[in-house]
């Protein structure tokens, strides 16, 4: 019924649930599928396309997403939902604007409804201005962010820096008239030949009212937010299927490589009560010999608690960093020691792996070769357990930078 294309990992599996949560049964795929990958379990209603394209060139994120809509679509998913992070996480070149191009062309879509509003992660839209945790998304911690400062709050100007296209922007005063309202205002943007509307919506109800008034869309673009709300107005009433497939047994291990002001504050919970070890992309700037530091380090732990590795810093500590070794530079050291980890990980037996941070998530998935997964129990809202299919037990939780509360990392890993 409904194909999602996420622009990061964790944001795929925050979308997941977000369907299963309204009642659709989803399939999470990673990267780009091909023909190997199964187009659906009997019964689907939703599936989730995993991509790595927030911070990679705007080419690459296009093509990679042109290909899993074309994958998607050949296979009858004829709902395209992109969707990207409720902090609209892009810089000037994208990639947001650029694969809402392309995918709008794609599927010939005249308007495209936009809207990063998650109200069960108190992000909202309101005057086209994007708030996360009550405060103006450019006050936010946000600002500080490694790879995506976000430095505006307006999501037209945004979305302007990165689309030629007409923007439109749908009042939360229209919104609140609901769905009929709603489809009025969007068929004036239309018919005046605007190509994007940027809708305001401050909960669950604005964006339930939206998703009935753009339901017959064939593109659709949003956070996990909005996906509720589409797929609250797409379901058959009934219940709303989810895996019950029980945690591994086996041992557990916690990657952080997101500096978000939550996952510090999850980071020093850890710490205090587990064995934890800090990658020093300074000290070490070789991904493989800092790997090797690691995995030598959790080789001489005894059992017992499980462990944490993480680069996670401050925005001061990580300004040093990024000065010394570029914020690309730095970045994709720590990513090919995050893959490096992972997979020395999971080759010592760890089954159950917890992950912080979207693009350290991306890199520890395309590592361990993961295809496809079911979406398991929430460990905190919109951070579910992801069962992977496979020939060994392996329970990923890939949680967004800034998601959970702080003592999140310690209750997955000992869960
Ligand atoms: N100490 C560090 N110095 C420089 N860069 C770092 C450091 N630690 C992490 N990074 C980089 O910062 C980026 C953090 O992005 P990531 O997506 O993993 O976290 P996030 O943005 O907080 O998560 P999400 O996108 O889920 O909200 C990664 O590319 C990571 O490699
Ligand atoms: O929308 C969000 O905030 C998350 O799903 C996400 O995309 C973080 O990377």
């Amino acid at each position: 019924m409904i194909a999602a294309i996420a622009d990061d990992v964790t944001g795929a599996t925050d979308v997941a649930v977000a369907f299963r949560r309204a009642g659709l049964a989803v399939r999470l795929v990673f990267g780009v599928p091909d023909d190997e990958v199964p187009a659906s379990d009997p019964g689907a209603t939703a599936i989730v396309i995993a991509l790595k394209t927030r911070t990679c060139p705007r080419s690459e994120a296009v093509d990679q997403s042109l290909r899993a809509a074309r994958w998607a679509r050949g296979r009858g998913w004829d709902r395209l939902y992109v969707k990207y992070c409720s902090t609209f996480d892009s810089s000037a070149q994208g990639n947001i604007g650029p694969v809402a191009d392309a995918l709008a062309d794609l599927v010939d879509a005249r308007l495209t409804v936009v809207t990063p509003a998650s109200p069960v992660h108190d992000r909202t839209v309101f005057e086209g201005l994007l708030f996360a945790g009550g405060t103006l998304l450019a006050d936010s911690p946000m600002r500080h962010h490694p790879l995506t400062p976000m430095t505006d709050s307006s999501v037209p100007r945004l979305l302007a820096a990165q689309t030629a296209r007409t923007i439109g922007h749908v009042r939360h005063r229209v919104v609140r008239t609901g769905r009929e309202g709603l489809a009025d205002a969007l068929a004036a943007l239309r018919s005046g030949g605007v190509r994007y509307a940027v809708v305001d919506a401050v909960d669950d109800a604005d964006l339930l009212e939206l998703g009935f008034a753009c339901r017959d869309d064939r593109l659709v673009t949003g956070a996990a937010g909005l996906a509720a709300g589409l797929a609250g107005a797409l379901r058959e009433p009934g219940a709303a299927p989810g895996s019950t497939d029980a945690l591994p047994s086996g041992p557990a291990a916690v990657l952080a490589g997101s500096c978000s002001a939550r996952t510090l504050e999850q980071v020093a919970v850890m710490s205090r009560a587990h064995p934890s070890f800090r990658l020093d992309a300074r000290r070490t700037p070789v991904p493989d010999r800092l790997a090797a530091e690691a995995l030598a380090w959790f080789d001489s732990l005894d059992a017992g608690r499980a462990p944490l590795i993480y680069s996670s810093l401050p925005p001061a500590e990580l300004a040093v960093v990024q000065h010394a070794l570029g914020v690309q530079g730095a970045a994709e050291l720590l990513e090919s020691a995050f893959r490096v980890i992972a997979t020395g990980l999971v080759e010592r037996g760890v089954e159950r792996l917890v992950v912080a941070g979207g693009e350290t998530s991306g890199a520890v998935t395309e590592a361990l070769g993961l295809r496809s997964g079911r979406v398991g129990a929430e460990a905190a809202a919109g951070v579910p357990w992801i069962h992977v299919d496979g020939a060994h037990p392996l329970a990923v939780l890939l949680k967004s930078g800034n998601f959970g509360p702080v003592d999140l990392l310690v209750e997955a890993s000992s869960a």
